[in-house]
């Protein structure tokens, strides 16, 4: 085992958790990792100080914006760093040919204690090309962290992101439930589905795992198995159930509700609307109602959501109600959630009128089933009366987009800036260690991000500053910011004597987040052809970028 004490967390006073996963060590990173830290050995090179930047390239789901999450995940990861003697001795079976023994001694040694990362915070809206993570340190250790911080920065920004829209096309006012566990891309795909998706903005999940392990409310309804497991009222045995006030018992429920049943059918607005409801579907409701009265919510669409699911509900309702409960509400699973939940309301609505029950018309409808943007969208323009949407697959499995593309590029060595060149534009890299500021306006929204070199001065407010695209020379404005923010804030010091950003409550960043989205310019978070946000540099940086990118591509000859 690992001598603790030798972890770079504990070594500076800082004691931390490890990442959720405990599969998440240094052995996750691709093989190419350690050859590279062997040959950077075997060159002397290991120590030499690197800065690389973590960012991606484009937003995904055709958007203009994008969350970040996962810094959590990559702060513990780092302040935990430490090989075990296991994980050294199979590196050494796993390395190409045969390695000295003196690189072995040296994986003992090494930790994050030298490393320095500065990242934006976790649950903040983000563009492309602008460092979410700066990681300095020595350039063998620093590589080995890319893979594994990439990993845990692209879903997580990725679902995130996709739990973000799916929160601006249903609007504020809805409930949105995490229902995507079964279908989640594997155990840690679902745990961290469940955890992103609340930080961009879902009220809760039905995992359990994820309520236990971050405090998520958890939430749910039941299954057609529920309902089709009963076959008739007579499996009810224990029919009495208690008065909320403990005042009285009524000792058959089960009456009770059919009394209701009659009720409704031969009331004069609703008759005609059903005949015999599925029996079988009653006594499941019935014992829901009797096993949690004041949590009945029914799966209405097993048989027929108005012929029979509806009015069984509202039946149980109705008795549930002369006992002092109020029921929670129905779950349409299957058909056209539009008209289902507007005809669902309208008997809802009649039943306050007839029987004078106030407040029955808002009786709460949840929807599920194969639910994304898209149908969110089409419910939206078609009207419906869902107050809460239940979304699994297309959410956790980021079904419209499989990965964010976050890359991981060095930027400095030895202080020396350093560019990756590319044919396609959109891929050359930023040199430079960096800082970035995003700059407000007078209206309040954010203008432009701005990425400067580490020691230009900071942009002011209320001064003028010239903010040029990275790549394309005719595109450059200026800004007189109202306010400026700095992005980068140091989350791991290092040696150095920098304070320490704390790791925010999930909550917090759950906040953060939706205030974020709350103060971006709508045209930049619409569906439909968002405006994309500037990302700039500063007149210094783009001119040297220019000059780094003539000196190193290679001038063509022609024959
Ligand atoms: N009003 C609506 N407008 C647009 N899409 C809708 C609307 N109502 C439901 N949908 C979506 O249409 C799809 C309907 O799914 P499907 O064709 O599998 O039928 P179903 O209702 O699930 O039938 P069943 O489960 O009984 O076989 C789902 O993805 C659902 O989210
Ligand atoms: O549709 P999703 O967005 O993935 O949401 C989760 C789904 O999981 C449940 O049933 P399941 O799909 O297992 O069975 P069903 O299709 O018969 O309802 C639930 O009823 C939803 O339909
Ligand atoms: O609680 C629910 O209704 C639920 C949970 C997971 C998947 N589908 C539905
Ligand atoms: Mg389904």
């Amino acid at each position: 085992m690992e001598a603790k004490g030798n972890r770079a967390s504990e070594k500076a006073g800082r004691v931390m958790d490890g990442p959720t996963n405990p599969m998440v060590t240094p052995l996750l990173t691709d093989l190419y990792q350690f050859t590279m830290a062997y040959a950077y050995w075997k060159a002397g090179k290991h120590n030499e100080r690197a800065v690389f930047d973590l960012y991606f390239r484009k937003n995904p789901f055709g958007g203009e914006f994008t969350v970040f999450a996962g810094l959590e995940e990559c702060i513990k990861l780092i302040a935990n760093f430490k090989l075990t003697e296991e994980e050294i001795s199979f590196i050494c079976q796993s390395l190409p040919g045969s390695c000295e023994e003196g690189f072995f001694n040296y994986l003992r040694e090494i930790d994050c204690s030298d490393v320095e990362v500065y990242a934006i915070s976790e649950g903040t809206v983000v563009f492309p090309k602008v460092p979410l993570l700066r990681v300095e340190g020595p350039v063998a250790v620093v590589q080995l962290l890319e893979t594994p911080v990439l990993n845990l920065v692209n879903f997580a920004s990725l679902v995130a992101t996709n739990a973000a829209r799916h929160r601006l096309v249903a609007g504020k006012s809805k409930m949105l439930l995490e229902f995507g566990l079964r279908r989640a891309q594997g155990p840690d795909g679902a745990i961290g589905a469940s955890k992103y998706c609340y930080i961009g903005g879902f009220d809760a999940t039905s995992n359990v795992a994820a309520g236990r392990l971050f405090g998520i409310p958890l939430r749910g309804t039941h299954s057609h198995a529920f309902v089709s497991s009963f076959t008739s009222p007579d499996e009810i045995l224990e029919k009495s159930l208690c008065s909320s006030d403990r005042s009285s018992t009524c000792e058959d429920f089960v009456s009770l509700v059919n009394s209701w049943l009659n009720k409704i059918k031969w009331s004069k607005s609703l008759s005609g609307i059903f005949g015999e409801t599925n029996q079988s579907e009653l006594a499941a409701f019935m014992s829901y109602a009797l096993a949690f009265p004041s949590n009945f919510l029914a799966l209405v669409d097993t048989y027929d959501v108005m012929r029979s699911g509806v009015p069984n509900f509202c039946a149980v309702a109705l008795a549930l109600r002369d006992l002092g409960y109020k029921a929670v509400g129905i779950r349409l699973d299957s058909g056209d959630l539009a008209y289902l939940s507007g005809e669902a309301r309208k008997i809802f609505h009649t039943i306050e009128k007839e029987f004078g029950v106030p407040g029955f018309g808002k009786t709460s409808i949840t929807a599920s089933n194969d639910l994304n943007e898209e149908t969110l969208d089409a419910l939206n323009k078609q009207g419906h009366e869902v107050d809460c949407f239940g979304i699994g697959t297309y959410l956790v499995t980021c079904y419209a987009q499989a990965a964010l593309g976050c890359v991981f590029k060095l930027v400095e060595i030895n202080n020396q800036p350093r560019i990756k060149l590319s044919e396609d534009v959109s891929k050359v890299s930023i040199p430079c260690k960096k800082r970035c500021y995003r700059l407000y306006g007078k209206e309040g929204y954010s203008l432009v991000d701005i990425m400067t070199g580490e020691n230009e001065p900071c942009p002011k407010v209320g001064e003028r500053i010239l903010c040029r695209h990275p790549f394309s020379e005719s595109k450059r404005a200026y800004v007189v910011p109202k306010r400026v923010e700095e992005l980068l804030k140091c989350y791991w010091p290092g040696k150095s004597d920098k304070v320490r950003e704390e790791l925010p409550a999930l909550d917090d960043i759950r906040d953060h987040c939706i205030k974020q989205l709350e103060q971006m310019r709508p045209d930049h978070i619409r569906r439909l052809n968002p405006t994309p946000y500037k990302v700039s540099v500063s007149a210094k940086l783009y001119d040297f970028i220019h000059f780094l990118w003539l000196n190193e591509a290679p001038v063509g000859e022609l024959q």
